[in-house]
């Protein structure tokens, strides 16, 4: 039987997570491209790994979190990942904005989310900054991040969401993580998606 894997794309609000995912998957955004806050979404991709396997992965589009949200004056968290994501998946691609440091903040917070509750389960996760426009905050943020993502082990990814180009490497990456060695090999990078679900 086909393994999917289930990868939830995660993130603050505003972040770029819907369109990173449209331009990913069906290449067709741009800057007048009206997009809704969303709800939830899924979306099924045929990706080629690293090791020129055709796999399939389910990516779940998620409700943007609010930073003011994130914690509240004793520490605990407020809003959270619905729970169901953190039973399902089996990848998380989380998604900041560079030049916003509350977006990086968001991403703290959703890691020792997943950390206190993935149980026993391995995940793989990557960060993606999404770089609206480049600006002197960049740098310190990038570098914060860089060095977030170093102690945590998990590999960082700078793209531009409206350019589909920078956008393969970290879905092949994440991709080429999820999937055992294959059998056989074969190229075609990101081919093709189908949205299953759409509410927002
Ligand atoms: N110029 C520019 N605009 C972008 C970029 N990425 C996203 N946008 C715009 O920013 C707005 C928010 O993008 P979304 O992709 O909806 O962000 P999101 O993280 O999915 O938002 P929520 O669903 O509300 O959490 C949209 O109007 C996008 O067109 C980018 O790289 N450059």
């Amino acid at each position: 039987m086909v393994k999917i894997s289930k990868v939830v794309v995660c993130g603050m609000k505003g972040v770029g997570k819907t369109t990173i995912l449209e331009q990913a998957i069906y290449g067709h955004v741009n800057e007048k491209l009206d997009l809704h806050p969303t709800i939830e979404d899924i979306y099924v991709a045929n990706i080629e790994s690293d090791k020129g396997t055709k796999e399939k992965l389910r990516l779940y589009d998620t409700a943007g979190i609010e930073h003011s949200q994130i914690s509240t004056a004793n520490g605990m968290t407020n809003q959270q990942l619905p729970r169901h994501y953190l039973l399902i998946a089996d990848g998380y691609i989380l998604v900041y904005d560079t030049v916003k440091s509350t977006s990086f903040d968001v991403l703290v917070s959703i890691k020792k989310d997943i950390d206190k509750n993935k149980d026993k389960k391995e995940v793989t996760l990557i960060v993606i900054g999404n770089t609206f426009k480049e600006d002197e905050n960049s740098d310190s943020i990038a570098s914060k991040v860089n060095h977030w993502c170093g102690r945590e082990k998990i590999k960082h990814f700078t793209v531009n969401a409206l350019k589909r180009q920078t956008l393969f490497e970290p879905f092949i990456y994440i991709t080429s993580k999820l999937t055992p060695p294959p059998n056989k090999s074969s190229f075609t990078p990101l081919s093709m998606g189908r949205k299953v679900i759409k509410d927002s």
